[in-house]
């Protein structure tokens, strides 16, 4: 399960609902344009943590339908309700997902003995795999190097999303766990995290910046740097001018630019003006 995954991005109506034919672009578009190794699927990139169990299903059916077997998935089941977390983690199983990754539980101050449970419960429910996804920007939830190594006792916890910049953490993580697979969360680090030996990386951004992500990924682990840095700084630019406009708004904007039927995002996220609308239009251009 190494290499680049694209956080899918799922296209919806103006209504919020799920628009299949425009979700089927999105993926083909990762999967024959961005040319990533596989689709983490139902992420905070997908919008996740604000629809329902039967459309988050719904996403996980229609995305290995259209995938088969060309890359490899991942589902993000992770959910302050266990009992759903379990379910997606059998639905997603079932559908053959090659391995499962769940958010550390939020909102409520749970404890690290909490945290433990709540992995074990959902992993040892299934006969699959799982990867934490930790964001402790978003989640408040911050883990030690000490804790992550209880979690990994389990062997069926196979490694970490990791989204945060503490890269002396990330370092300490790699050396001592050389056989967990560590994924870089921030697109707009992947340098810094590959050169500390990281085995891959989940991006948001790969949806449309999938093919500087894999020149980034590749000339700094042949050691390349100034090479590798050079597209960073490209691509940290596009980043920023993503995130100065509305991230998930502006990176729709920018697929629908490509062709890609990539619709609106759920509420309560708004829509874009029609003045960011333009503006990412022209990053599109002028990047893409
Ligand atoms: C919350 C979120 O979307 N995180 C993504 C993955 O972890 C990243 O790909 C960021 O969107 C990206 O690095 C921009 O900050
Ligand atoms: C990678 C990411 O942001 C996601 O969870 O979708």
């Amino acid at each position: 399960m190494k290499g680049l995954f694209t956080a899918l991005m799922v296209s919806y109506d103006q209504d919020g609902n799920i628009n299949e034919k425009g979700l089927r672009e999105i993926i083909r578009y990762n999967v024959d344009v961005n040319k990533v190794d596989g689709l983490y699927v139902n992420g905070s990139t997908g919008e996740n943590f604000m629809i329902s169990t039967e459309e988050k299903k719904e996403i996980f059916r229609i995305t290995k339908d259209e995938v088969k077997d060309q890359v490899q998935l991942i589902a993000q089941v992770g959910s302050v309700n266990v009992k759903e977390a379990i379910e997606l983690a059998k639905y997603a199983t079932d559908l053959g997902y090659g391995a499962l990754s769940a958010v550390t539980p939020f909102y409520y101050k749970f404890d690290f003995e909490e945290i433990k449970q709540y992995y074990n419960s959902i992993i040892n429910a299934v006969d699959n795999k799982m990867i934490i996804y930790s964001i402790p920007f978003l989640t408040g939830v911050n883990m030690s190097l000490s804790q992550f190594e209880e979690l990994f006792e389990n062997e069926k916890i196979i490694g970490v999303k990791f989204t945060a910049g503490d890269f002396y953490l990330l370092e300490r993580m790699r050396k001592t766990f050389p056989d967990k697979l560590i994924y870089a969360g921030f697109d707009e680090m992947l340098l810094s995290a590959t050169v500390l030996g990281v085995d891959g990386a989940i991006g948001s951004t790969f949806n449309v910046n999938g093919k500087r992500a894999r020149q980034i990924f590749e000339l700094a682990q042949q050691g390349k740097i100034e090479e590798a840095r050079a597209i960073q700084h490209v691509t940290n630019d596009l980043i920023t001018a993503v995130l100065d406009n509305g991230l998930y708004q502006t990176l729709k904007e920018i697929l629908k630019d490509k062709g890609v039927d990539a619709g609106y995002c759920r509420q309560p996220m708004k829509e874009l003006s029609s003045e960011k609308i333009a503006v990412a239009k022209e990053i599109s251009n002028l990047f893409l």
